[in-house]
């Protein structure tokens, strides 16, 4: 795994009205790395990931996603940041009016890709997927889990060098669970840099990964100990 940092916060703090949710966080994603991000509801994590994509920006400290510095880059910039990023969240986000094709297709039409190519590439993505057998069905005619692969597919589109997932697996049964995992875990074996948001401690504990919690405004790197998920002794 090469040691270059994907992501870099350097002394970020992040508030709200009367909430201060991060304080001085200093946090590395390195590249090719697959990294679970915990801690309870309400402590910050979903705040995390929008400094990420400039859905906020710090009070303070300076936020690095690839080659962007996202907390100083241009409104017109934002888009090329966005297309660094693979997102994908707990409820589906699928557009119910198009097909499964239509909906991977959507990602690469919005980036401005010539038909011949948005063809081939969502076809590639979604054999990726293991669901290039389903592009002709509706979203609604899709389990819980294959919606989500389809959700990862779009991600997955344009190539970003980072995919982000916040509670990717939160609204399904344990054996989409498993399959959802196991593809997060294929794609970061090719390389892709993963942040996954998560509450479920079963999956952090089956698919065992960099994890780091937040407590307090800050990040903590853990490590299992036994059967205990334990700070890293610093
Ligand atoms: N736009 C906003 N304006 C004001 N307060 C906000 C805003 N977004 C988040 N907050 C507050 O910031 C804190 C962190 O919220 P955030 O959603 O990041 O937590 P979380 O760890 O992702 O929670 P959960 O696990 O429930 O999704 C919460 O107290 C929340 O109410």
């Amino acid at each position: 795994m090469s040691e270059t940092a994907v992501i870099e916060l350097k002394n970020v703090s992040l508030r709200f009205d009367n909430t201060q949710v991060l304080k001085n966080v200093n946090f590395k994603l390195h590249n090719g790395e697959f990294t679970y991000l915990i801690g309870p509801t309400g402590v910050g994590k979903s705040s995390f990931l929008k400094l990420l994509y400039r859905d906020v920006v710090p009070d303070h400290g300076t936020v690095r996603v690839t080659e962007y510095p996202v907390n100083k880059i241009s409104e017109r910039e934002v888009p090329m940041l966005r297309r660094r990023l693979g997102i994908v969240f707990q409820d589906f986000q699928l557009l119910q009016d198009r097909n499964v094709h239509d909906n991977v297709a959507f990602a690469l039409q919005v980036t401005g890709e010539k038909p011949k190519f948005i063809k081939q590439r969502v076809l590639e993505v979604l054999t990726m997927v293991g669901l290039s057998h389903r592009r002709r069905h509706m979203p609604k005619d899709l389990s819980g889990g294959e919606q989500q692969r389809v959700v990862i597919a779009r991600a997955l589109a344009n190539e970003p060098r980072i995919l982000l997932a916040d509670e990717p697996t939160g609204n399904l049964d344990p054996k989409a669970t498993k399959e959802i995992m196991e593809l997060l875990r294929s794609i970061n074996n090719r390389g892709m840099a993963v942040l996954m948001v998560t509450h479920d401690y079963a999956v952090v504990k089956k698919y065992k990964a960099r994890t780091v919690r937040m407590v307090n405004g800050k990040t903590q790197d853990l490590v299992w100990k036994g059967e205990k998920l334990v700070p890293i002794k610093s």
